[in-house]
């Protein structure tokens, strides 16, 4: 399995952001309360936040390395990425959304590259549909192809189902892991709900107060604790 290791130090207004782990592919959740620079992390792995000292390298490549003047612009990483508002355009249909990601090569290669996306993320009868004639967890799903669209090396997820009604944010949760073991493709994924981190983390690197407190299996790096002190401070 593919090693991320990331080293980041980054300060932000009064916040001081002091990450340093390394971690095995799989699923790995970003846990932790509101404000303790889980998305801030994510940032510098996608190439959107420049450290201001440290390191980003996925296996052999060197995203970033303050000491050795590199930083390599975010869409030459090769990332997918989702946000929690899934921003598809608006005035493409999903197929066109979708092929929006996917290198011009050749119009067949498209075609094939689109079918399989939608095979994968059960979209195949929604191809003609405009974003606003979804659901939101039918637009996650196109989100996701869309991400997985250029073939990334590392998605990256930031709060991707935060928007949704618990039903549909635990089918979404299904469908990443499945995805995530048919493509094997490492995934980071942030997230401050204790339930998601548990059913879906391989690893979980817990954060607080812009630190990491924690790095391991997600039953050992969130053990049930008395709600006093910082745990107070976690959803359980
Ligand atoms: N550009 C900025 N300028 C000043 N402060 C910033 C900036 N970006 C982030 N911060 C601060 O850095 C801290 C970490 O923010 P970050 O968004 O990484 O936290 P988070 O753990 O993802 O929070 P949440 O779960 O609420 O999204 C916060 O205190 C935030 O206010």
């Amino acid at each position: 399995m593919v090693k991320l290791a990331v080293a980041v130090h980054k300060r932000l207004g009064d916040f001081q952001l002091a990450v340093d782990f390394a971690v095995e592919g799989g699923l790995i959740v970003l846990f932790g309360p509101s404000g303790c620079g889980k998305s801030s992390t994510l940032a510098a792995i996608a190439g959107l936040l420049q450290p201001d000292r440290g390191r980003i390298a996925l296996g052999e490549e060197v995203f970033c390395d303050s000491e050795r003047n590199i930083h390599i612009a975010p869409q030459r990483r090769r990332l997918g990425f989702v946000f929690q508002n899934y921003a598809l355009f608006p005035h493409l249909n999903v197929e066109r959304n979708i092929c929006f990601a996917i290198d011009r090569e050749s119009r067949d290669f498209q075609r094939e590259r689109l079918r399989e996306l939608l095979t994968l993320l059960r979209l195949e009868n929604l191809a003609h549909r405009y974003p606003a004639e979804l659901s939101g967890g039918q637009q996650q799903r196109v989100a996701l192809a869309r991400a997985l669209a250029p073939h990334p090396r590392l998605l990256l997820l930031d709060e991707p189902f935060s928007a949704l009604d618990s039903e549909l944010r635990e089918e979404l949760r299904d469908e990443l892991k499945r995805l995530q073991i048919e493509l094997a493709l490492p995934v980071v994924m942030v997230t401050h709900t204790r339930s998601e981190a548990l059913q879906l983390a391989d690893t979980v690197v817990r954060l607080d107060l812009g630190q990491v407190m924690a790095v391991g299996s997600a039953a050992a790096v969130l053990s049930p604790t008395p709600r006093t002190g910082n745990n107070a401070r976690f959803s359980w």
